[in-house]
């Protein structure tokens, strides 16, 4: 049974591959919804993902998952849950259609249910006549689609993508995270979304940890982690800001650039914003813009890295794997070999 306020919840989990801790004493639980797994590049998200499914082994840690204890309970909690994995996973020589069925007979349907469910999935991944051919033929786009579709052929409660919108077009990701929230708005399902990308976290999560070198630096709603921690509003400045910057200064606030060409100004209650106008009037400026300013995940996600916004960063459309660079120490193996001794 899961828990009400719970899906996975781990407990000091510490994952070595030889010398390099991947996963450093990671105390952790996801909560129902679509959750974000971030990290730079190396900081052991597959890491924590593998051995979630036990496909690493471990040298600490307990916890559960779904409800079924972890790591001791392991075979049922792969059973349980849908992994759709950053690699290709595909048998070669089969249709997509044959594939997805496969899945579906492995985790314990008949046969004519499985086919039945195959296509209905495929259907909702949006997966036409190309379901009839080999799947070695299939593009990225296609091969994310089908490895999405296996994932969830079983109808789990629990999704694990890691990397799914990887070597998407725009409008094959748009329609991916559109399936994301779709799932976990409609039909219940929670979700570990692992990804590079901040705009798929703000797209389509609710919740979001941050991994830095193997350690939990952020676990929180999205909502609490975007309320600044004084009131503080954002400000739009039609013409030159300086004036308008320097007088709020000289009154004291903090005032800061956004990355999409706006102003933060602290100590502002977004709801008796009196004082800005009143600055704004003897400034001189034009203010054509004001809300409570909120941290963006750009924000959030560089001040857990310690890493530093790329001057040329537009909003959105920040890829962090290019821009931070990694905590690991060794070059990341493939597939699931597992190095520990
Ligand atoms: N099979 C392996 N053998 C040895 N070291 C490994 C292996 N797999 C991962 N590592 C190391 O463990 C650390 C965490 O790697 P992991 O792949 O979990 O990070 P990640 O956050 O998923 O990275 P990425 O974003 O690049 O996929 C890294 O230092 C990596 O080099």
């Amino acid at each position: 049974m899961t828990s009400e306020s719970h899906v996975v919840s781990i407990d000091g989990l510490t994952k070595r591959y030889r010398e390099v801790v991947a996963l450093d004493d990671v105390t952790l639980k996801i909560r129902p919804g679509v959750t974000g797994l971030l990290g730079p590049n190396g900081s052991g998200k597959s890491t924590f993902i593998k051995a979630l499914l036990g496909l690493v082994r471990t040298q600490t840690g307990a916890g559960d998952v779904m409800g079924l204890q972890w790591p001791e309970q392991v075979r049922a909690i792969r059973d349980a849950i849908g992994y759709s994995p950053e690699d290709d996973c595909y048998i070669a020589g089969l249709t997509g259609i044959e594939s997805v069925a496969l899945m579906a007979e492995l985790s314990g349907l008949p046969r004519i249910e499985a086919l039945r469910r195959s296509h209905e999935i495929l259907d909702f991944c949006d997966v036409g006549e190309e379901r009839y051919r080999e799947v070695e033929s299939y593009s990225t786009g296609m091969r994310q689609k089908l490895k999405f579709a296996q994932a969830l052929v079983h109808d789990p409660d629990l999704l694990i993508l890691d990397e799914p919108t990887t070597g998407l077009d725009p409008k094959q990701r748009r329609s991916m995270l559109d399936r994301i929230r779709t799932l976990g708005q409609r039909h219940g399902k929670s979700i570990l979304l692992s990804t590079h990308i901040l705009h798929d976290v703000r797209a389509v999560c609710d919740h979001v940890i941050i991994l830095v070198g193997g350690t939990v630096r952020v676990s929180d709603s999205l909502a609490n982690l975007s309320r600044p921690a004084e009131p503080s509003v954002q400000v739009g400045v039609q013409g030159d800001p300086s004036l308008l910057v320097r007088d709020l200064q000289n009154a004291g606030h903090e005032v800061s650039a956004t990355i999409d060409g706006r102003w933060k100004v602290g100590g502002i209650d977004p709801n008796d914003s009196a004082a800005i106008w009143q600055t704004a009037g003897q400034s001189g400026a034009a203010i054509s813009r004001l809300e409570p300013a909120r941290n963006s995940l750009e924000q959030i996600f560089f001040a857990a890295t310690g890493a530093t916004m790329p001057i040329d960063a537009e909003p959105g459309s920040v890829d962090f794997a290019a821009t931070v660079s990694g905590q690991g120490t060794t070059t990341k193996g493939t597939g699931g070999s597992d190095g520990a001794s």
